[in-house]
C-alpha cells in the first residue's frame, strides 16, 4: 500500500489551507499543519499529552470526532502512581508540577475543570522541600546555596562566593553560535565549577541526562534567550520580558499565587489526573481505545489511515502524541526524511525504585538530593517524598510512629554503561543499588517495609545539540508536504507535564482555529 506522503497530489484531493503556526495566533508548542475544522480527529498515544489534546478538542463548541490509540492497556503514559495496602501512594513517573507560568495556570484550571481543585496538595515556597535541595558529593551532602549568604560567601562544595560566577556572567560579552551543550554554556558564563557541579545535576534532575550531550538552547530555552536578548543569564532572568503574562489569572492559579505554591501533586497521586481526564472527554463523545498499538500510519487522498492491529481507521486530522521514535516505526518509506529526523530525537531510561522506611529520620529535610556525575554516574539522586508529600505516607506500621518514603532514580543517560539493556537487567540489582545509596548517602540501613522497582525505559526525551534545527525541518517537511499532523509531547518542546498539556492545548489550537478556552 503506498502514501501520498512525496509531493504526488491526486487530483481529487486539492490541498486545504493551511493554517500556519506563526503570525497572529499567539500559540507555540505542537509542531504540525491542519486544515480548516477536520470532521474526524485521531489521537495517537494516552500519555498525558495525547489526554489534554482530547480534553481541548472535546471541549470546542463544535467538537471533531475523536478517537484517542493507546497501544498499552491503560491511559497516562509515564504518570504511574501506586497505592498500597496502608494507603502510602508511590509515584514511579512525575511528583510534583509546578503552577508557575501561563502553562503551568492552564494546567491549574484544567485540574479545576476536571473537579480535582479538593485534591490539590500544595508545597508553599516558605516550605523545606521547596527551599531545601542538596548535592552529594565527595561521600556528604551539601545544601544548594541560596540567599544572601550563598552570593557573598564560599559554600562547599563551591570554592568561590557565587558572587564571582554572576560577576562572571555580567561582564562576558552574549554567545552566537545558534546553540551549545548546557556544560558548554554554563562553563562559558558562570565558570567550571557551576558547570560540573550545578548544571550537571540540574539536567540529571530534569532530563535524567548528560549536560556535555544536552543542547542549551532546547532544555533550558529561557537561559539561551536571556543571554541573547540581554548579554547575561542574570540580567535576561531579573529583567521585565515580553510575553509573560497571557490571560487573566484566575481560580486555582490565583489561589496558587496567594498561597506561593512552588509545586502540586493530587493526593490519589499524579496518575490520577490521567484517571480524571478518561472520566472527562468519554462521556463527551470522545472513543478512547486501549490495547490499540499505531502500527502504520499513512495519508491517501486526502485522508489519514491508521492501522492498529486487526483493523484500519480513518481520520482526516492526526495528533501524534507519541514518543518521537514510536511515531517514526509507524511512518511509511516515502515518509523516510521525516522518520529519520524522530529518530534522531533519543530518549534516557531511568530505574526508579520507591522505598518506604518504618520509623526512619532524614538527616536533613528537603526536596531530596542530586548526584553530579563526577561522583556516581549510575545514581541520579534520591526524592525525599515525604518531606513535600507527607499526606501520601499512608499509615505508619505503629501507631505514632513515622513512613518515611524516598525515591532512588538511576541510570539516565548512564543506564547501558551502568546496568547493561534495560530490557534485560535484574530488579534486585537496582534494588541493592538504590538500598545502598539510601544507606550510604542518608545512613538508613534498615530493610524497607515497601520496596518497588521500576525501569522505565526511553521514558524522558534527551533534546541534544541541534534539537531545534531538527525540528525545524519536521516543520518544513510537514508544511510542504500539507500533511494534517499534529506532533505534541515530551519529545518536541518540553518533556515537563505544564510544557506537554501546553503542546497539547497549542496543538488543539491550530486545528480549530482558534486558541481554546482558557
Ligand atoms: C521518572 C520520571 C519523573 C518525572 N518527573 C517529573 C516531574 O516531577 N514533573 C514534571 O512536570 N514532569 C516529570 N516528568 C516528565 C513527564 O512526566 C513526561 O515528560 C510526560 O508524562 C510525558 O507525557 P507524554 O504524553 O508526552 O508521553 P508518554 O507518557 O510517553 O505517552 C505516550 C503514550 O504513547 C503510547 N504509545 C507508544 N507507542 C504507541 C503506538 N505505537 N501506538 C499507540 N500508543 C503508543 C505509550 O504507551 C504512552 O502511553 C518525569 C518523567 C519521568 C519518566
Ligand atoms: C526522568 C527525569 C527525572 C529525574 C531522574 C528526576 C530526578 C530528580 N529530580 C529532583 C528534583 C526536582 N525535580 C523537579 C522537577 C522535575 N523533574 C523532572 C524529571 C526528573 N527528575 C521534570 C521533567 C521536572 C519538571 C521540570 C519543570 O520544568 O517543571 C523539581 C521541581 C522543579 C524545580 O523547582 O526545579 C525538583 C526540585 C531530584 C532531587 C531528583 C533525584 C532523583
Amino acid at each position: 500500500m503506498r502514501c501520498s506522503f512525496p509531493l504526488v497530489r491526486l487530483p481529487s484531493a486539492p490541498p486545504l489551507p493551511l493554517i500556519s503556526g506563526g503570525k497572529g495566533r499567539g500559540q507555540s508548542g505542537g509542531l504540525g499543519t491542519a486544515p480548516l475544522m477536520p470532521a474526524t480527529v485521531a489521537v495517537v498515544g494516552g500519555g498525558i499529552s495525547g489526554l489534554a489534546a482530547c480534553y481541548h478538542l472535546v471541549r470546542a463548541p463544535r467538537p471533531p470526532k475523536v478517537v484517542l490509540l493507546e497501544a498499552s492497556g491503560r491511559f497516562g503514559g509515564w504518570l504511574q502512581s501506586t497505592r498500597s495496602p496502608e494507603g502510602a501512594v508511590f509515584e514511579h513517573g512525575p511528583r510534583g508540577v509546578r503552577p508557575a507560568g501561563p502553562a503551568g495556570a492552564q494546567t491549574l484550571h484544567m485540574v479545576s475543570e476536571l473537579g480535582l481543585a479538593g485534591d490539590i496538595l500544595a508545597v508553599p515556597r516558605e516550605h523545606p522541600a521547596a527551599r531545601n535541595r542538596f548535592l552529594y558529593l565527595g561521600g556528604a551532602l551539601h545544601p544548594l546555596p541560596s540567599g544572601l549568604r550563598g552570593l557573598l560567601r564560599a559554600v562547599p562544595p563551591f570554592s568561590r562566593a557565587l558572587l564571582w560566577n554572576a560577576l562572571r556572567d555580567l561582564l562576558t560579552p552574549a554567545g552566537t553560535g545558534p546553540d551549545e551543550s548546557a556544560h558548554g554554556f554554563a562553563q562559558r558564563r558562570f565558570g567550571p565549577e557551576v558547570a560540573e557541579l550545578a548544571v550537571d545535576s540540574l539536567c540529571r534532575g530534569v532530563f535524567a541526562g548528560d549536560s556535555r550531550a544536552l543542547s542549551v538552547r532546547s532544555c533550558f530555552p529561557a537561559l539561551f534567550q536571556a543571554e541573547r536578548q540581554r548579554g547575561s543569564v542574570l540580567l535576561g532572568l531579573a529583567l521585565p520580558h515580553g510575553g509573560g503574562g497571557a490571560g487573566p489569572e484566575a481560580g486555582l492559579a490565583r489561589r496558587a499565587r496567594a498561597e506561593r505554591w512552588s509545586q502540586w501533586s493530587l493526593r490519589d497521586g499524579m496518575e490520577s489526573l490521567a484517571r480524571a481526564l478518561v472520566a472527562f472527554v468519554s462521556p463527551r463523545g470522545a472513543e478512547l481505545r486501549c490495547h490499540s498499538p499505531l502500527t502504520h500510519l499513512c495519508h491517501r487522498r486526502g485522508r489519514w489511515q491508521l492501522t492498529v492491529p486487526g483493523a484500519t481507521l480513518t481520520a482526516d486530522h492526526v495528533v501524534s502524541a507519541l514518543p518521537a521514535s514510536a511515531l517514526a516505526r509507524a511512518l511509511p518509506a516515502e515518509a523516510e526524511p521525516l522518520a529519520r529526523e524522530l529518530r534522531a530525537i533519543p530518549a534516557a531510561s531511568v530505574a526508579v525504585v520507591n522505598l518506604q522506611y518504618e520509623g526512619a529520620t532524614l538527616p536533613v529535610t528537603g526536596f531530596g538530593h542530586l548526584v553530579p556525575s563526577s561522583e556516581d554516574p549510575a545514581l541520579l539522586g534520591i526524592v525525599y517524598d515525604s518531606v513535600a508529600f507527607p499526606e501520601h505516607d499512608g499509615t505508619p506500621a505503629t501507631p505514632g510512629g513515622t513512613s518515611l518514603r524516598l525515591t532512588v532514580m538511576l541510570g539516565g543517560a548512564w543506564f547501558q554503561q551502568s546496568f547493561g539493556d534495560p530490557a534485560l537487567v535484574a530488579p534486585e540489582l537496582l534494588l541493592s543499588r538504590a538500598r545502598a545509596a539510601v544507606s550510604d548517602h542518608l545512613g538508613l540501613a534498615g530493610t524497607p517495609r515497601n520496596a518497588i522497582v521500576r525501569v522505565q525505559q526511553d521514558c524522558i526525551p534527551q533534546y541534544t545539540l541541534g534539537h531545534w534545527e531538527r525540528l525545524e525541518r519536521i516543520q518544513r517537511f510537514l508544511k510542504e508536504q500539507q500533511l494534517p499532523l499534529s506532533l505534541i509531547g515530551a519529545s518536541y518542546s518540553g518533556v515537563s507535564v505544564n510544557d506537554c498539556i501546553a503542546s497539547a492545548r497549542a496543538a488543539v489550537g491550530k486545528i480549530l482555529g482558534s486558541p481554546p478556552e482558557p
